[in-house]
């Protein structure tokens, strides 16, 4: 896994170069009204970044959608994109299925399995990643694959992609300070139970905090975002002390509004427990700084999982979970 996190800068550059020699035609005289994105767990997170980020740019609704099923409204003007890495998540297939016969057009993101030949069997566009990793360490390659799918279709920008090029340089010359800020978080989770706290715009970065942590680390933990927790998680805290370690990404492009939330609610938090960390964004754009803190988590999630001497790599309970399901 080591490798793998790693590699996330150099991955950027590999799926933008995936992204440029796809060819696609699901677009061509189609007048989109929506878009839905399938997709769990690691897979899931790239839409719900895809989706938090370009919310104000996009010229239609994006929706992240995480079950067997899709909205009701999907209809025949509606594009779906399904996204397993493995090709083979029965929540995504069901969607996409779903998704077919409510006659949506249908995009496929996955490194094969059964997303792959449905695609094929149906005609869609499909997009295939090298496989054979965990999902959670591909998300490089998912987000820019969605990323290119909506600037093809003209729902975002047309050179949206260029800036994830110059995420991986942030990524490259951060390189220091990221490993040392993931070391101080590693630390500050140690032995605690985690929180992690985040502006509502960036609510992906706190989720793949959580999910790391969880599959990397093998640690309960949640989160939640500013300025929602201010209205109830912060009563809760009545009940918060030293066995809790609460973080806050901090972003420069916050609000100024809750930038004074999340200043309180740091002050309020810290007469309960003395581990209150901020880890503070970098980048010239919320894409960068994403990636930024996402760079971050992920090796501090190795990190705890180190300090643990736990395997980051196994999920032999989601394994067994869906081995019975199978059998059921
Ligand atoms: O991306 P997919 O292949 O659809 O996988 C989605 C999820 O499926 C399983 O639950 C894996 O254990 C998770 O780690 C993964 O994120």
């Amino acid at each position: 896994m080591d490798k793998l996190v790693a590699q996330f800068p150099k991955q950027i550059a590999d799926a933008i170069e995936i992204a440029s020699r796809s060819d696609f035609s699901f677009y061509k005289n189609k007048a989109f009204q929506n878009v839905v994105i399938c997709g769990m767990g690691g897979s899931g997170i790239g839409g719900k970044m895809v989706s938090q980020l370009f919310e104000n740019q996009a010229s239609l609704p994006i929706i992240l959608t995480q079950s067997y099923e899709v909205p009701g409204f999907v209809n025949e003007h509606t594009l779906v994109i399904g996204s397993s890495y493995s090709g083979n998540t029965e929540e995504t297939l069901a969607a996409v299925e779903m998704a077919k016969q409510k006659g949506a057009t249908i995009v496929g993101v996955s490194s094969g399995g059964d997303l792959a030949q449905f695609c094929k069997d149906n005609h869609y566009d499909f997009v295939k990643l090298p496989g054979g990793n965990p999902p959670r360490s591909m998300l490089a390659f998912s987000a820019v694959q969605l990323i290119n799918i909506l600037s093809k279709a003209r729902i975002i920008d047309a050179n949206a992609i260029d800036t994830f090029a110059k995420c991986r340089h942030l990524l490259n010359e951060e390189l220091i300070s990221i490993k040392d800020e993931a070391k101080k978080l590693a630390k500050h989770l140690y032995g605690k139970q985690c929180i992690f706290y985040a502006d509502s715009d960036l609510e992906f970065v706190a989720i793949r905090a959580r999910q790391q942590i969880n599959e990397n680390s093998k640690r309960l933990c949640w989160h939640h975002v500013i300025p929602e927790m201010n209205h109830n998680e912060l009563v809760g805290w009545a009940g918060g002390d030293n066995a809790f370690a609460a973080v806050f990404f901090v972003s420069q492009f916050m609000s100024d509004r809750n930038k004074k939330r999340t200043e309180l609610s740091q002050e309020i938090i810290g007469k309960k427990t003395k581990h209150v960390l901020s880890i503070h964004g970098k980048g010239k754009s919320i894409i960068e700084e994403s990636f930024y803190f996402i760079h971050i988590i992920d090796w501090a999630s190795l990190f705890l999982a180190d300090q643990m001497d736990i395997d980051p790599v196994e999920v032999r309970v989601i394994d067994y979970l869906k081995s019975t399901l199978d059998k059921a």
